[in-house]
């Protein structure tokens, strides 16, 4: 069987279709979350991406999509993997536009021609986006730190969990993320699931720049749930709804236009890339015990190549 991986502002997953193999899965691996766990992290590991996506038939949408992280644990949404699904299935389906069935809700997928000169666009609609303000949790994370660090953390939910705080210029480096993330998903913290840990820095009126730490990855290069929920806090605080905010990170850049449609409940929609890097085949069987080694990689040189054209232009952006 073939496998793809695909990035999304550098956030990447291996993305296995079980459409493709239904038999050969179901009498392997029963379609059980066991299964997924140990494919997740064997393939994360070997390749170093973020995470597993499964694609799924749906009985209410054109796709159903799992997604597992690099440690194994089930995500409950991925704003960056949904384009990346999406993009598999439109292409697949030779469509413009789709619906994806997720763990806890449905969520569309359009094609964007004209998202930059080197790039197509994906658009997501995340239309279940809640703001819960400061919690017992996120004020316990706050005080953890309050010696050191002014991090003033909100928690929203984009069907997973989110704490975003915003500050003026500093982009917060490796070794803070690491320690409040790290505490923040550890045995220790408030927040009994773990929290996506995103650290939003205002660069002007428009434009921002979000770290984050994943829950069940670490730090990434971007995190698709974790731009949005700091544009959703950024959006209401400044009264910035329903503009287009340009999200720089560490992977490149996405827009995203926040509208409130009830109170503490925002409909977002973000636009990015959705890349092909490298495809792969290997047994199905063999998916959770593979080593790198054994495989034959088949890069997709040209989206490899115009991506960089890409990152280089969004660092112009923000000298
Ligand atoms: N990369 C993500 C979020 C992936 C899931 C997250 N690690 C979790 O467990 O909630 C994104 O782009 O949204």
């Amino acid at each position: 069987m073939k496998f793809y991986k695909m990035q999304g502002t550098g956030n990447d997953f291996i993305i296995i279709d079980e459409r493709r193999a239904v038999e050969k899965f179901e009498e392997l691996y029963e379609h059980n979350s066991e299964a997924r766990h140990q494919i997740a992290q064997n393939l994360c590991e070997i390749f170093g991406t973020d995470g597993v996506m499964f694609v799924l038939e749906s009985k209410i949408a054109d796709a159903k999509m799992r997604i597992f992280n690099a440690d194994g644990t089930e995500a409950m949404m991925c704003g960056n993997g949904l384009r990346c699904f999406g993009r598999y299935v439109l292409d697949d389906l030779g469509l413009d536009e789709i619906k994806v069935e997720t763990a806890k809700a449905e969520y569309s997928v359009k094609r964007v021609p004209d998202f930059n000169p080197y790039l197509e666009g994906f658009e997501i609609l995340l239309n279940n986006v809640k703001a819960f303000g400061k919690t017992e949790q996120s004020k316990a994370l706050e005080k953890q730190f309050d010696l050191k660090y002014a991090y003033d953390f909100e928690f929203f939910t984009i069907s997973n969990l989110h704490v975003v705080s915003i500050q003026e210029k500093a982009i917060p480096n490796d070794t803070t993320l690491l320690e409040i993330g790290g505490y923040a998903n550890s045995s220790d913290s408030p927040f009994e699931l773990g929290v996506n840990v995103n650290f939003c820095t205002v660069l002007d009126e428009d434009k921002l720049y979000v770290r984050t730490f994943e829950r069940g990855v670490g730090i990434t290069k971007s995190c698709g749930t974790g731009m949005t929920s700091s544009v959703t806090r950024y959006a209401r605080d400044q009264n910035r709804f329903q503009k287009w905010i340009e999200v720089f990170n560490d992977g490149g850049m996405i827009r995203c236009n926040v509208e409130e449609v009830a109170p503490d409940t925002y409909h977002a929609k973000f636009v990015g890339n959705a890349s092909y890097e490298f495809a792969f085949e290997a047994e199905v069987e063999r998916l959770g015990t593979l080593k790198r080694s054994e495989l034959k990689i088949e890069d997709a040189t040209h989206e490899v190549n115009q991506y960089q054209l890409f990152l280089e232009w969004t660092k112009k952006q923000i000298r």
